[in-house]
């Protein structure tokens, strides 16, 4: 477990009513179950609660990998082919366990929590099929928990024509709101990468860039059994394979225009076959950054800032390429006044919030849904 002993308050409170709300959020990294409270009328963050991560073993990471490579077959979003029915219901007693652990390690008790917002993990995303597919039993979460809890989140989206996906921005506007001068950028580095776009008057653009770390995990893995680069320590060995790059950079979905989104394993190691594992990872974390800096010309106005969350942040090699390459001022989360580490998971909890009162979570500008849509499914507890 990881604490990110970073409890603060954002924004003041005020006279409506708030919501003590508890997200979960297992990232296309599957590194662990981020936890993380907020209290939130759906509107504006009154206050940031604890955080933590609780990692994965070894095996379930591999139980993981098994289960998307199982996903694979899927044609409908309920099927759940080979193992898929038993990981599902490992990870949800996971969640459950993860969600006992934190509130024995704040001195909480299960009736602070108002309500829970649960991800899942994504094991297939093919928006061009209009399918997605997070495994993650809500109904068990919520009577393991004895707490109401919303899930599904990006259902409801996909049936009015959304992508499905990036569901985080509606949270980074409310952060923001509060806490940095406009138009800005969020740049979340997990499995995947992504950006929101934030006008001065709120307006939202949001996309998938392009891989975050998980090629780069998948390489050192591959090449050296480690789970990440840490540090970035193996790319800055490395020499960038400019044409590799540049070969990248002319794959069909960096030439599409907004809103999109991808699957963890879109792209694959080719790109670097053959290479030693420094140059390999430095390739591949300049594709990373070079794919985010793409995103630019999606963007109708420049950002006076990018903010940039999730476990990229960490990699001072990848954090340098982006300075060379990004237009305006690169931040980390933690400078701009976030928790990088618990941005998503509290943009769960933030849309459980938004869900339980009808707000809509998505937008024409962030998935490409036809109209500002709430969704996600309500479990009560006391129903079941
Ligand atoms: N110290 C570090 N040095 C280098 N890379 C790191 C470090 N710490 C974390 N990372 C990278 O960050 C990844 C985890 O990022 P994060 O927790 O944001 O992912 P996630 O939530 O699973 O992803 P997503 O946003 O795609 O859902 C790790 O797999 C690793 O590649
Ligand atoms: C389908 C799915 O799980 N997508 C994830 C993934 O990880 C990053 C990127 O791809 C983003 O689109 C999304 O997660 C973030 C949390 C989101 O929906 O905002």
């Amino acid at each position: 477990m990881r604490d990110h002993a970073q409890e603060g308050a954002i924004g003041q409170g005020d006279m409506r009513e708030m919501i003590r709300a508890l997200g979960l959020m297992s990232g296309t990294s599957m590194d662990g179950i981020d936890v993380a409270m907020i209290e939130t009328d759906g509107e504006r963050v009154v206050r940031s609660g604890a955080s933590m991560t609780f990692d994965y073993s070894p095996e379930m990471r591999e139980r993981l990998a098994t289960g998307i490579d199982q996903a694979r077959s899927i044609n409908g979003r309920c099927e759940r082919p080979g193992l898929l029915a038993d990981i599902e219901r490992e990870l949800t007693e996971l969640h459950a366990s993860a969600v006992s652990a934190f509130l024995r390690k704040s001195c909480l008790v299960r009736s602070d929590i108002d309500v829970i917002g649960f991800h899942g993990q994504t094991v297939l995303h093919r928006p061009e099929d209009h399918l997605t597919v997070q495994i993650g039993d809500g109904a068990l979460l919520a009577k393991l928990t004895h707490r109401p809890v919303v899930y599904d989140l990006r259902a409801r989206d996909m049936e009015l024509g959304g992508q499905g996906a990036p569901l985080a921005p509606v949270y980074h506007r409310a952060l923001l709101a509060e806490l940095a001068p406009r138009p800005a950028v969020v740049v979340n580095i997990g499995g995947v990468g992504n950006v929101t776009w934030i006008s001065a008057q709120g307006d939202l653009i949001a996309f998938d860039t392009g891989p975050g770390n998980a090629l780069i995990d998948d390489w050192v893995r591959a090449k050296a059994g480690r789970a990440c680069d840490i540090g970035g320590a193996l790319a800055a060995q490395g020499r960038v394979d400019e044409a590799a790059v540049a070969q990248f950079g002319m794959h069909p979905y960096l030439e599409l225009s907004a809103p999109k989104s991808l699957d963890r394993n879109t792209f694959s190691l080719d790109v670097v076959a053959g290479m030693s594992i420094e140059d390999g990872a430095a390739t591949l974390t300049a594709i990373t950054a070079e794919t985010i800096a793409r995103a630019r010309s999606l963007m109708p106005e420049a950002p006076l800032a990018w903010i940039i969350s999730g476990g990229g942040r960490k990699n001072p090699t990848l954090m340098a390429m982006l300075q060379e390459r990004l237009p305006g001022e690169v931040l980390s989360a933690e400078v701009a006044g976030l928790n990088g580490d618990s941005v998503e998971a509290e943009a769960w909890a933030f849309m459980a919030v938004r869900s339980l009162k009808g707000l809509p979570i998505t937008f024409p500008g962030t998935t490409g849904v036809r109209f500002p849509a709430s969704g996600g499914v309500l479990v009560d507890p006391a129903s079941i």
